[in-house]
């Protein structure tokens, strides 16, 4: 598991993501804030995390929301599952929004959001005129099931 290195400059202050327990899949990102941001109902706000990373090529980095922040407060990921790519540099920043309908408060160190890496592939994109035949063919949207 863990030959897989993923690089982070730790600008927050916060400790730096971790398993919380030993099967996680995500590591819990916290919010890099000097003082606590309020959310009313439907607003969204870029937490930033003062987290800089290097995944290793092949790998992506998915920002995924918690459930029990969802749960709860109505706190979700807007942009689910956000993609950390490669190749960024920047800092992994959350785009949060508030889905209920109270106002919602950030408090810096708040664990925000949780981060799961995966590999993933590229693939070369083929112009073709004709798909190959399926018993699926176009159906769709609730097609299967049907009688
Ligand atoms: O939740 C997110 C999503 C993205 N990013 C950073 C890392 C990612 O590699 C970069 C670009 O993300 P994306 O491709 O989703 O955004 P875009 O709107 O397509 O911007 P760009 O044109 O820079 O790719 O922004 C984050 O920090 N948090
Ligand atoms: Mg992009």
């Amino acid at each position: 598991m863990a030959d897989i290195i993923v690089k982070i400059i730790n600008k927050s202050g916060n400790e730096l993501p971790a398993y919380a327990t030993a099967d996680a899949a995500g590591m819990d990102l916290r919010a890099h804030l000097e003082t606590a941001v309020t959310l009313q109902s439907l607003e969204r706000v870029l937490i930033p995390t003062g987290l800089f990373m290097e995944l290793p090529a092949g790998y992506e980095a998915q920002i995924r929301p918690r459930s029990g922040l969802a749960v709860k407060q109505g706190l979700t990921v807007l942009n689910t599952p956000g993609t950390i790519d490669a190749d960024y540099r920047g800092e992994v920043k959350i785009i949060i929004i508030n889905l209920s309908n109270e106002p919602q408060t950030i408090h810096p160190g708040d664990r925000v959001a949780q981060m799961v890496v995966a590999p993933f592939v590229q693939v070369a994109v083929q112009p073709v005129t004709v798909l190959t035949e399926t018993v699926r063919g176009e159906g769709g949207f609730g097609h299967t099931g049907k009688s």
